[in-house]
């Protein structure tokens, strides 16, 4: 393993001092996602306005911005945010949600990446299309394999100089030099809306909690993902009861469980 500490010390830092984090996520994601700060330990707040945004994003330890229900409103308070955590040397984490479908979303992830996010998290079709590679994406669900992102996603760390996290059967995280693929989660995950989103806002709260080791954080908050999802997938008898599920698991694993079970190599 690469990473400066372990995921299960990350995670044991976290909820000892749990992170304030600013998440501007989608209708759909925001309740999952506030529940998935809590069980994890990390203090959710889903500040989106124009109106106050930037003003918020001085108080949180770090901001994450998801486009996946964008409206004009909603790019004025992500642009102010960024700016303000960029200004203020926090990480900022963006979730380019099916950026590829419509110009609308294309020009606001362009209009993002140029104020320099520390992570950039998607799934593989997200990824290989924001490298300018011909992806299978249409709606938000990926349609094509991680495998298939891994350059993509190289490319875009190095261009970025950011930490990129691709997410689906087996993740991968590289900041252009380094990169370790992560094992675990359920094939139930996809299967249930917004999972990635909750990571997303997850991968901000690790952030906060080590923005020492940006890499090591984001590998920390996917592995903690994988863990809690093959415990939740154990007793789930479908999506439903494995929504509720993960919630629990989320909150009952515990640190040396996770660096015992955590299934991280060098790619
Ligand atoms: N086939 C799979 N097997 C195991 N885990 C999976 C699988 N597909 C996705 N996951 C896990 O599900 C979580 C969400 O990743 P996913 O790639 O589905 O995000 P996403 O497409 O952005 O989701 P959404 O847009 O619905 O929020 C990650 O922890 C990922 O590892
Ligand atoms: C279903 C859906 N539509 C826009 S955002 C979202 C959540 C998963 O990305
Ligand atoms: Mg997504």
């Amino acid at each position: 393993m690469q990473t400066k500490t372990t995921p299960g010390a990350m995670l044991k830092a976290m909820r000892e001092k749990p992170p304030l984090v600013q998440c501007i996520t989608n209708y759909v994601a925001m309740n999952i996602a506030a529940n998935v700060l809590l069980a994890s330990g990390a203090s959710p707040a889903m500040v989106h306005a124009a109106e106050e945004a930037g003003e918020f994003a001085g108080i949180a330890s770090a901001l994450t911005i998801n486009i996946g229900t964008l409206s004009t409103q909603w790019i004025d308070g992500m642009q102010a945010a960024a700016k303000a955590a960029k200004s203020a040397g926090k990480p900022w984490v963006l979730d380019p949600v099916a950026h590829y479908a419509t110009a609308f979303r294309r020009n606001a992830v362009a209009e993002l990446l140029a104020l320099r996010p520390t992570i950039i998290r998607g799934n593989a079709s997200e990824i290989i299309a924001l490298a300018g590679g011909e992806s299978r994406g249409q709606g938000v669900d990926s349609r094509d394999p991680v495998e298939q992102a891994e350059g993509s996603a190289r490319w875009l760390a190095e261009r970025q100089r950011a930490v990129v996290a691709v997410t689906g059967a087996v993740d991968f995280v590289t900041d252009g030099e380094r990169a370790v693929r992560i094992e675990g989660g359920s094939t139930l995950m996809p299967q249930v809306t917004a999972l990635g989103c909750s990571l997303t806002c997850l991968v901000g709260a690790f952030a906060a909690t080590a923005p020492e080791d940006i890499f090591g954080a984001t590998v920390a908050a996917l592995a903690t993902f994988a863990i809690a999802g093959e415990e939740a997938a154990l007793g789930a008898a479908g999506p439903g009861s494995f929504s509720w599920r993960f919630l629990d698991a989320l909150a009952a694993l515990d640190a040396e469980t996770l660096d015992a079970r955590a299934r991280i190599s060098a790619a």
